[in-house]
């Protein structure tokens, strides 16, 4: 059985550069099953890398990953884990496929590309679809989206497989404040409905301290990993920390 303490993933001093600029540094931190952390920190801080290195797509220089307590070196499930990249909303809108189609391609990582979905297939991509609140949208060519739809149709290609660990790299970017918040309460939703773990990197610091439960803020190096009640108390201090001065931290209101 699963204990609710298990590690889903853990970078272990990790350092990165890109040919001679040191980019990450004596990085080291973890998730628990079911937590959401959100990841902040200042542009060209290292956030993406950090999460190309844990998803493996690049190789630190020093350290260790581990995904749900196994090396990434023997790592092979990748079913297990979802990731929304930042371009999700820009990527290949011009391709003539439906909501649908999009959503159903998610699991081809599973089955194989020619593998033919049978009917329970069928119902998972209608379930997914139905969370994102997308059900009218189904047969819609996804190129007839809006930017906040679309990112939605993103989510539930990354969730059609089932995975145990969601990584989202600024899924809000170019989306509206009122569609942005829907977007957080889907993302609450499946975390504290379904266990789902949830790593979200974002500059939106306000929804940080709504919907997020552990913060970790990068600059080159970890300033704060912590619950993001202890982030909200010191913020402007751990903020002009990493950031390198004042930062205005908009609010959210409910
Ligand atoms: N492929 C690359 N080759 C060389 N340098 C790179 C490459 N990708 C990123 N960098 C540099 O590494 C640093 C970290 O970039 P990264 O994209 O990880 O930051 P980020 O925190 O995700 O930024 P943003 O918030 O702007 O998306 C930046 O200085 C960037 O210019």
């Amino acid at each position: 059985m699963k204990s609710f303490m298990e590690t889903v993933l853990e970078l272990k001093d990790i350092q990165f550069s890109y040919e001679n600029q040191t980019v990450l540094e004596a990085i080291n931190l973890s998730l628990k099953r079911g937590e959401f952390l959100g990841l902040v920190g200042p542009n060209g801080s290292g956030k993406s890398t950090l999460l190309k290195i844990a998803l493996g797509s690049l190789r630190p220089d020093r350290g260790e990953v581990c995904l749900f307590g196994q090396s990434l070196r023997q790592f092979r499930d990748w079913s297990r884990l979802g990731y929304v990249s930042q371009k999700a909303t820009s990527f290949n809108l011009g391709f003539p496929a439906t909501v649908w189609e999009v959503v159903a391609s998610g699991l081809y990582g599973k089955l194989g590309l020619f593998r033919r979905l049978n009917k329970k297939h069928g119902r998972l991509v209608d379930e997914v679809i139905e969370k994102v609140g997308l059900t009218a949208y189904a047969r819609r060519n996804i190129g007839r989206l809006s930017g906040g739809q679309q990112q939605r149709a993103f989510i539930a290609r990354a969730l059609v497989s089932e995975p145990e660990l969601l990584i989202l790299d600024e899924p809000t970017v170019g989306v509206d404040a009122h569609s942005a918040e829907q977007f957080y309460q889907l993302l609450s939703h499946l975390n504290r409905e379904q266990g789902l773990s949830l790593i979200l990197v974002t500059h939106d610091v306000g929804a940080v301290t709504t919907y997020i439960d552990r913060v970790a803020c990068l600059n080159r190096c970890i300033h704060f990993h912590g619950d993001s009640a202890a982030f909200v108390a010191q913020q402007q201090a751990i903020l002009s920390t990493a950031y390198g001065h004042e930062v205005q931290v908009v609010g959210h209101d409910h």
